[in-house]
């Protein structure tokens, strides 16, 4: 069999990783696992850690992490014949560490997106809560304004992307993204990505990751999560 390839995606909230992961599912045909659809999964479906996480989402607060580390760990599980890219996990280093003890990881992209855009994208996001589908009023807009694609129905905006709060969300971020970091920088395989538009860092991205996945991959597991 192949060697799989295991990689994870960093970077503060409207940095891109969303977008970013899309692009790499669809050109290297490995699996995308998103922490915060995972958990809109589990709270939909009624799991006993989507009935728990809930109360800490509602509060804005983060899902502790023995919490967070068991429901990704056993979903990882299920996926080891599979090359994945994570997306908003691992968040704190206590997350890093189980993941690390569970997993080797392949490659670490993080993308370090200048303070003001942050603000310019999140101003100008807008969610559809059922599905966790997000869009850019700007960037990448609904067919039809304040509405979803798929379902029809209204786009929010999230309390928590209004400017008011977001420099401190943003700063809260940093705080808990900084060892995490340095413990992949300390393991060489940390890659960072800078600049203002997704579209100038993805051609980065593809080049390294057409470097790094193994060439038979993508013939064994063109596959799409969603
Ligand atoms: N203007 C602009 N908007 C972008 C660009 N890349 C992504 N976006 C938009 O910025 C917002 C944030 O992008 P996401 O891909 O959701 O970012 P994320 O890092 O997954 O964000 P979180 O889910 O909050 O962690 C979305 O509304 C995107 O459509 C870009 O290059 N330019
Ligand atoms: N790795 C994680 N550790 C703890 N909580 C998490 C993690 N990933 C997601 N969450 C929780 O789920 C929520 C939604 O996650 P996400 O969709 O990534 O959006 P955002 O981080 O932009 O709020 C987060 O605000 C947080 O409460």
């Amino acid at each position: 069999m192949s060697k799989l390839f295991r990689a994870v995606i960093l970077g503060p909230p409207g940095s891109g990783k969303g977008t970013i992961s899309e692009r790499v599912a669809n050109s290297f045909g490995l699996k995308h696992l998103s922490s915060g659809d995972f958990l809109r999964e589990n709270i939909a479906a009624k799991t006993e850690a989507g009935v728990l996480a809930k109360t800490y989402i509602e509060k804005g607060a983060l899902v502790p992490d023995h919490v967070m580390t068991r429901l990704m760990l056993s979903r990882l599980e299920e996926m080891t014949r599979h090359s994945w890219l994570l997306d908003g996990f691992p968040r704190t280093l206590a997350q890093a560490k189980v993941l690390n003890s569970a997993f080797e990881l392949d490659v670490v992209i993080s993308l370090n997106i200048p303070l003001e855009t942050l603000k310019e994208r999140l101003r100008h996001r807008w969610i559809h809560p059922a599905s966790g589908r997000v869009y850019n009023m700007c960037f990448n807009p609904p067919r039809v304004q304040g509405v979803d694609d798929i379902s029809g129905e209204p786009l929010i905006q999230h309390e928590d992307d209004r400017p008011e709060a977001l420099v401190a969300r943003l700063r809260h971020y940093k705080d808990v993204a900084k060892p995490v970091i340095d413990l992949y920088r300390a393991k060489g395989i940390l890659h960072m990505f800078s600049d203002t538009e997704t579209d100038r860092i993805w051609p980065y991205i593809s080049s390294l990751l057409s470097t790094k996945i193994p060439t038979d991959l993508g013939d064994a597991q063109r596959v799409r999560t969603h």
